[in-house]
């Protein structure tokens, strides 16, 4: 269990926030880190691992104390039993990928360890391989390797799959629920996209100017409760046109167009880019083999 009770100033672009976070994570938790950019969600990854400082407050991770300002208790980052995975892959460009895992080893006499996580990963062909000559998806695939390496206790994962492509993304999210469950490790994740974080995530944080303002599953966090359509799609504003008295909404909802009237109620909050639930009460599907 992770127990984290913290404050850090930061400085954005909106003038000066404070980090608050005060929450607990249990084990086996894949919780999902939500919220604008610049609501520092990297921040608190940074401060688990180490990385960053909090101002004041305390981190316990079953019950060894990680930090603890009026102890003066600050373990570094190398000690702290967390595994980290970048958006850009972070790889030794220099060193093949059973080097660049190797590397991540502080016991130099568990080598074989190496060919059992590149098993796992089911990249056993790519070991004598240097990252240049690797695909995004497998870049990424080692970064996992290699956060994996020194069995972590927490993997940090900031947005590690954003500049794949969706189907590669859907593989690695898949591969990323897998190594949850398999290690046992709690795993925090930050993501933008909302698909995502039905598919792997049992709890979100939706976090607003460095204030975590919702806790809870992913259709508490995102869905409307109230509403009660037969059918249910998440999607994302393409763009909101005036058409006589109503309005016309671009979707793009599971890579298709989808176009919907509404009222100048229901658009009143909307912009584009914003994430949506669209749903239907009166709804007949018709199901068509491919
Ligand atoms: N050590 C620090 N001291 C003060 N301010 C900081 C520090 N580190 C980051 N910040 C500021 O805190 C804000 C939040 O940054 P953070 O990277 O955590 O946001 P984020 O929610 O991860 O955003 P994004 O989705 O764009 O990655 C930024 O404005 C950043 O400049």
């Amino acid at each position: 269990m992770i127990e984290i009770n913290i404050i850090k100033p930061l400085n954005t672009a909106d003038g000066e926030i404070n980090l608050a976070v005060d929450k607990k994570i249990e084990d086996g938790e894949f919780l999902t880190l939500f919220g604008k950019s610049g609501s520092g969600k990297t921040t608190l990854l940074r401060i688990i691992a180490g990385l960053e400082v909090p101002e004041s407050g305390y981190i316990k991770v079953d019950n060894e104390v990680w930090f603890d300002s009026k102890r003066g208790i600050n373990i570094p980052p190398q000690r702290r039993n967390v595994g980290f995975v970048f958006q850009d892959y972070a790889l030794f460009p220099n060193m093949s990928v059973e080097d660049n895992l190797k590397f991540a080893l502080q016991d130099k006499n568990k080598f074989k360890k190496v060919d059992d996580i590149l098993k796992i990963m089911e990249i056993q062909n790519l070991s004598k391989m240097k990252p240049q000559h690797l695909s995004g998806g497998q870049k990424q695939r080692v970064a996992v390797a290699r956060a994996l390496m020194r069995e972590p206790k927490i993997l940090l994962l900031d947005e590690p799959l954003s500049a794949l492509d969706s189907t590669m993304r859907q593989k690695l999210q898949d591969e990323l629920f897998f190594i949850h469950q398999k290690f046992g490790i709690i795993s925090l994740l930050v993501s933008h996209d909302i698909g995502e974080i039905f598919r792997l995530s049992s709890r979100v944080f939706k976090i607003s100017s460095g204030e975590i303002t919702h806790d809870g599953s992913p259709s508490e966090v995102f869905a409307n409760q109230n509403i009660s359509g037969k059918f249910k799609i998440l999607g994302e504003v393409l763009s909101i046109k005036k058409s006589d008295i109503l309005y016309i909404v671009e979707v793009l909802a599971h890579n298709e167009i989808i176009k919907v009237t509404a009222i100048k109620d229901e658009i009143k909050e909307l912009l584009v880019g914003d994430k949506i639930l669209l749903s239907s009460k009166a709804f007949n599907p018709i199901l068509t083999k491919i």
